[in-house]
């Protein structure tokens, strides 16, 4: 963690700052919470971070995919054309009843909102805020998050906080079940097993992230959550009616319109490397919130289960041919981890590390 430019001692104070922060357990919404009503500096994002906040002028939508409609061929083509371009597409009717989706976010901001004067359910409510969000840092972002890893099959009770658990359980088996129809439709856009991504594991590894950007007192200085790619291989996202997440299209940033009751789907860095770039794994970003009511949104990151010292990860061999060479050499997971632990921040991490340079697109 460093601040861009800074002497060191002023470096270190930002880092005594930022644990006295980490150790208070207040979270982004205990500040508020306390009236502050101006960002601690923190927070403050280096300009490069704070250029073009605003989504493009262009009337641009990511797509909406309809899964209710009676034409295989025709969602595959969707999809398909979705990932390639924008990495992203928003599904509607995919069968999860909208009281679900409602409980599930009332659930999942009751534990953002649980208040501190309790403080059995405070103690377990921090508890689960993994170094509160200090997190991919050249600042601290204007959010609490709650991570939980929803792994092994089925996740160890004890691992879900209390608060949300019934509706976390339900929810990841929602998730599960909708991404293993999403996977075996992208499985066959790229002309691969239906099974593929099944038979790889990639449903068995998941980790929940709940996200809950309050009210930002200064919202053109810092970020809800600063630009990335996700490492994963497919993310499922809920949010709320709140916009603030924006999407990399043709070098502008373009908000996702919250639709009711509509799950967000967007490629990883793994599944780009597994499509050898024909699904793209697309920057994203979310805005510090600047409405008085909460953003909430809760992400399913799907993973691999399989991660021994043999278990090989790349591009589909089927996929590959003289015309279509490999992009990206083999890898184990444990590779990814270690990667993981000396460099958190930059986009298409994963992708940039198993690159062969040789056969780049
Ligand atoms: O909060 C959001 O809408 C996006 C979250 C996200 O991009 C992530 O958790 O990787
Ligand atoms: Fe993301």
């Amino acid at each position: 963690m460093a601040v861009v430019g800074a002497p060191l001692e002023m470096e270190s104070e930002w880092v005594k700052e930022v644990k006295e922060y980490d150790e208070s357990k207040l979270g982004v919404k205990g500040l508020l919470d306390l009236g502050v009503s101006s960002i601690p500096r923190i927070f403050i994002h280096p300009p490069e971070d704070l250029v073009d906040l605003k989504p493009s002028s262009k009337s641009f939508d990511i797509p909406v995919i309809d899964l209710s409609i009676n034409d295989r061929a025709k969602v595959v083509h969707q999809i398909k054309e979705a990932f390639s371009t924008w990495g992203f597409f928003q599904v509607i009717n995919h069968g999860i009843p909208i009281q679900v989706i409602e409980e599930t976010i009332k659930a999942f901001k009751a534990f953002h909102e649980e208040p501190m004067k309790d403080q059995y359910v405070w103690d377990e409510k921090v508890s689960y805020y993994s170094n509160f969000n200090i997190f991919w840092s050249k600042a601290v972002n204007w959010k609490d998050s709650l991570r939980v890893f929803t792994s092994p099959n089925p996740p160890e009770i004890e691992t879900i906080p209390s608060a949300c658990r019934k509706e976390l359980m339900a929810w990841d088996e929602y998730m599960k079940r909708l991404c293993e129809t999403l996977m075996e439709l992208m499985c066959e856009g790229l002309g691969v097993n239906s099974n593929r991504l099944k038979e790889l594991s990639c449903l068995e590894m998941r980790k929940f992230v709940c996200h809950y950007y309050p009210y930002c007192p200064q919202p053109d200085l810092t970020m809800g959550l600063p630009t990335h790619t996700d490492r994963g291989v497919l993310t499922l996202l809920l949010q709320n009616e709140m916009s603030g997440l924006q999407v990399k299209y043709d070098d502008e940033w373009v908000e996702v319109k919250p639709i009711h009751g509509a799950i967000i789907v967007n490629v990883g860095d793994l599944l780009q490397i597994f499509s050898n770039d024909q699904f793209q794994s697309v920057e994203h970003r979310v805005l510090a919130n600047p409405c008085k009511e909460p953003r909430i949104s809760a992400a399913t990151i799907f993973n691999p289960g399989k991660r021994g010292e043999s278990d090989y990860y790349g591009p589909f061999p089927e996929m590959l041919s003289q015309e279509n060479p490999a992009c990206y050499r083999d890898f184990i997971i444990p590779e990814i981890l270690k990667q993981g632990q000396t460099d958190d921040s930059s986009s298409k991490a994963i992708v940039d590390l198993f690159k062969l340079k040789e056969n780049a697109k």
